[in-house]
């Protein structure tokens, strides 16, 4: 069969629409979301996402920063930044973009974000939260899957295989899944004949960051395939899919780019306008 295209500008393109006029609301109400995102050292990549994040905050009406320190911050730089910004009350959300410099601690920086903030939801209170099923921030990437899986049908019952046991994506969105009453096998780089055991899924949910690892062969006919590798490969963003061929095979499939990823940004645009309303006490 020839794949349904599940295409995330698109459906970013309408949530982002939906936020525009929430947002729109708060600031009748004398609210303006803020989301400022500190970013140490001068990586491409990276400061390209930090860029559209902005871009896309501003696109929807919130305002944003941009904290931008130097390659050799050193972590007493950005926990000060941080404590500035926890207490500053125009602030909303705070997003600490990762990877940091080697000479920064990572589990330090991301403990230090005031918890009613962490609109990325990495920090560890919740994280916690999360798993509890308390009102939290759930990451970004994981929400934005859930979003693009939301036009695919009901998840009840399916069996799914997630790729990848980060705190980031593999972890939460297993936890997700779960919680739509779907079957989750959460597979990683010791999994014996991984590719092999993945045509049994209903869904495939790949975010390990390895260009070419998931083939039509390995894709059950009809199977709902969401890809969220990004690699650079020359000036190429791909994924971990082999999208020409597989798309032939799976009932729905997202590409990249324009699949996941502007679902992601999405995510952190709406965690903000959260964060806007909860610090507000708007429900
Ligand atoms: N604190 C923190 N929070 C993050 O959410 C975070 C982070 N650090 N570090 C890096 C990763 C990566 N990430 C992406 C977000 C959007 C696209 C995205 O929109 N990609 C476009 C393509 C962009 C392009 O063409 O360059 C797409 O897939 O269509 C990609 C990657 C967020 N991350």
């Amino acid at each position: 069969m020839t794949a349904n295209l599940l295409n995330g500008r698109e459906i970013a393109k309408d949530y982002r629409a939906g936020l525009a006029e929430e947002v729109e609301k708060l600031k009748e109400n004398g609210i303006t979301p803020n989301l400022t995102v500190i970013i140490a050292g001068n990586d491409g990549a990276s400061l390209s996402y930090v860029r559209s994040k902005n871009r896309a905050a501003e696109k929807i009406g919130m305002t944003s920063d941009i904290v931008h320190l130097d390659e050799d911050a050193t972590e007493d730089e950005v926990l000060e930044e941080l404590d500035r910004l926890n207490n500053d009350d125009n602030v909303s959300g705070i997003l600490v973009q990762v990877p940091l410099p080697d000479q920064i601690s990572e589990e330090k920086v991301l403990e230090s974000i005031a918890p009613h903030k962490d609109v990325d939801g990495f920090s560890p209170v919740n994280i916690g939260r999360m798993y509890t099923g308390q009102r939290t921030f759930i990451p970004c990437t994981p929400l934005g899957i859930m979003e693009l899986l939301k036009h695919t049908g009901s998840l009840e019952g399916k069996d799914i295989a997630v790729i990848g046991r980060s705190h980031i994506v593999g972890q939460p969105v297993a936890k997700l899944l779960t919680d739509q009453n779907a079957t989750v096998t959460l597979m990683h780089s010791r999994t014996k004949n991984m590719t092999d055991k993945l045509s049994g899924f209903d869904v495939i949910v790949s975010a390990v960051g390895s260009p070419g690892l998931i083939k039509a062969e390995h894709i059950k006919d009809g199977a709902i395939v969401i890809d969220v590798g990004n690699t650079m490969v020359g000036d190429k963003l791909v994924g971990d899919v082999d999208f020409d061929a597989a798309k032939e095979k799976a009932g729905w499939i997202t590409p990249v780019p324009g699949g996941v990823g502007p679902l992601t940004i999405t995510m952190v645009l709406n965690n903000t306008l959260l964060a806007a309303k909860w610090h507000n006490g708007v429900e």
